[in-house]
């Protein structure tokens, strides 16, 4: 049977957010970034297997953030794309070609557990990758050099890609290799899987998957977490 990997890059240092330490670290609904991060990956696939990227001289990790019986830790690298790919490269030994590998943003901890599982079922029958994603809803301007509006640019079909984004392992791991060796820079996975060609899927996710990156960031993750709380528990 088809193994479930996930991959949690979370070896940024945070710059963009110039906190006291770095963003996955951050107080958040009670806990940390990475704890709700990891507890919604739980929630929606409890028998999957981390690889949880952490820098290597990180102080603040702590064990009992991570709820997962299988993991383990993993040296992260100077991009997150070289994170990622450590990760890969830590379980070729084990990981089968065809497994399914989903690599989400350790800054993410707002993704819906619901939007986890349409992904995973979307990949099953996607050769090419899939990732959550959400179309763009304002109008969209391209700047001059001078800060001014050089042309609006149309929309229709431009996606904002969210995580995550998986393929099976053997795909990921040629699709990250390529890229590297042609010198392309990659954002996200999904990149890597175009520039060989491929058509990763987009999966129409939720907007409040934010990913935590200036600082007003993180009130606005505290209040998404706190509706979905409700609303979820509204539901039950
Ligand atoms: N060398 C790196 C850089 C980033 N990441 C992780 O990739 C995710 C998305 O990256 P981003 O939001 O850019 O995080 P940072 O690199 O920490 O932020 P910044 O770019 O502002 O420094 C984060 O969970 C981050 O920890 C990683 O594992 N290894
Ligand atoms: C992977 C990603 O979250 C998709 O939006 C994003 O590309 C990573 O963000 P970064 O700030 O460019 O590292």
């Amino acid at each position: 049977m088809s193994r479930l990997w996930l991959i949690v890059p979370a070896a940024g240092v945070g710059r963009r957010m110039a906190a006291e330490c770095p963003k996955q670290y951050l107080p958040l609904a009670g806990s940390t970034v990475l704890a709700q991060t990891l507890a919604r990956l739980h929630a929606a696939f409890p028998a999957a297997t981390l690889c949880l990227c952490l820098a290597r001289d990180d102080i603040y990790f702590d064990a009992a953030m991570v709820p997962f019986a299988d993991w383990r830790r993993i040296g992260g690298g100077a991009e997150r794309a070289e994170s990622v790919a450590a990760a890969l490269t830590a379980i070729a030994a084990e990981a089968a070609a065809d497994d399914t590998v989903l690599v989400h943003d350790a800054a993410r901890p707002c993704v819906s557990v619901d939007d986890l599982a349409r992904l995973q079922a979307a990949l099953a029958d996607e050769p090419d990758g899939a990732l959550l994603a959400v179309p763009v809803a304002d109008t969209m301007k391209r700047a001059a050099a001078d800060g001014r509006v050089a042309r609006t640019e149309p929309r229709e079909a431009l996606w904002h890609a969210l995580t995550p984004q998986g393929a099976c392992y053997r795909l990921l791991c040629d699709a990250l290799a390529a890229a590297r060796a042609c010198g392309v820079a990659l954002t996200d996975e999904a990149s890597a899987l175009e520039a060989m060609g491929r058509a990763p899927r987009l999966v129409a996710g939720r907007r409040d998957n934010l990913k935590i990156t200036h600082p007003d960031d993180l009130a606005l993750a505290e209040q998404i977490l706190a509706a979905q709380a409700a609303q979820h528990k509204a539901l039950s």
